[in-house]
């Protein structure tokens, strides 16, 4: 099977001279179609810096990304916004990510009015019911404030708004980490069952590896700005080779 996506010898620099942060130095790997690829490694080691290049809100410095073909980092104008409908991202923080003051449906209701999705009004609300109903929530609920909603839902909120333009790839920063553990198991499910009905691939970016085990086909580990391993979760982190990701682990009690 062809790649989805391969990042090759890529480099993201901020900054200039002395001042300058190398956040990620020569990344190289790729991710399949409906594949789960986990991103893991200690706060501030360079995970969101390439998952931001990858969707391009980030710019990379050096090195190629290429997604089904297209050379993203050249890319412009409308091809730009055409590779922002397919690659979407979720974040940490289901409360920052939605606008208080907009009922949640009319948040979705505007990306798709804003990438002329839906010939209607009345389409782009039938389109929010299908995806409420895809990420399992009551699509009654589509236009209630953000605040009316738990932390589990905002972010199934926000799982929705970014399924919304039918993306191939969402890279989710993460996407559990600021949700209860209970509540974390069912999002992962959800991500799964994603994968598993509508072929979702996903870079999961966590410093989580018990998540990542439960959740990611392979893995990498990212240590200053490097992959320093990576391959199948279970070789990784069941049988970790490189120091960091011994180390990494044995911080965790589970292992
Ligand atoms: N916009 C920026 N300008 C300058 N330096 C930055 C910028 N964004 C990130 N950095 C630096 O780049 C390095 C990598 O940060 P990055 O946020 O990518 O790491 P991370 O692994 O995602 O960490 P965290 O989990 O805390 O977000 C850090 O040293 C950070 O301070």
């Amino acid at each position: 099977m062809e790649n989805l996506l391969t990042v090759e010898k890529l480099n993201v620099i901020y900054g200039k001279g002395a001042e300058a942060v190398h956040a990620v130095k020569e990344v190289t790997f790729h991710i399949k179609p409906g594949e789960i690829f986990g991103l893991v490694g200690e706060s501030g080691c360079g995970k969101s810096s390439l998952g931001k290049a990858i969707i391009r809100i980030t710019d990379p410095t050096s090195g190629t990304i290429d997604f089904k073909g297209i050379d993203v980092a050249s890319l412009k104008g409308k091809a730009l916004k055409t590779y922002r409908q397919e690659v979407q991202m979720v974040f940490q923080d289901p409360y920052g990510s939605l606008n208080p003051r907009m009922k949640v449906g009319h948040a979705i209701v505007d990306v798709l009015n804003v990438h002329k999705i839906g010939a209607n009004t009345a389409e782009r609300r039938e389109r929010v019911t299908e995806l409420f109903e895809a990420v399992g929530l009551n699509p009654a609920w589509a236009w209630r404030y953000p605040h009316e909603f738990s932390g589990g839902q905002r972010q199934r909120i926000c799982i929705a708004r970014a399924l919304a333009l039918n993306p191939d790839l969402v890279v989710a920063d993460e996407p559990v980490s600021a949700l209860d553990v209970s509540v974390q198991a069912e999002i992962l499910e959800l991500l799964q069952e994603l994968r598993e009905k509508r072929g979702l691939a996903f870079l999961f970016v966590s410093h989580d590896l018990a998540v990542v085990r439960n959740v990611c086909d392979r893995v990498a580990v990212m240590y200053d700005g490097e992959i320093v391993e990576m391959g199948g979760v279970e070789a990784v982190i069941d049988q970790p080779q490189h120091e960091y990701t011994q180390k990494l682990l044995s911080a965790v009690p589970a292992f």
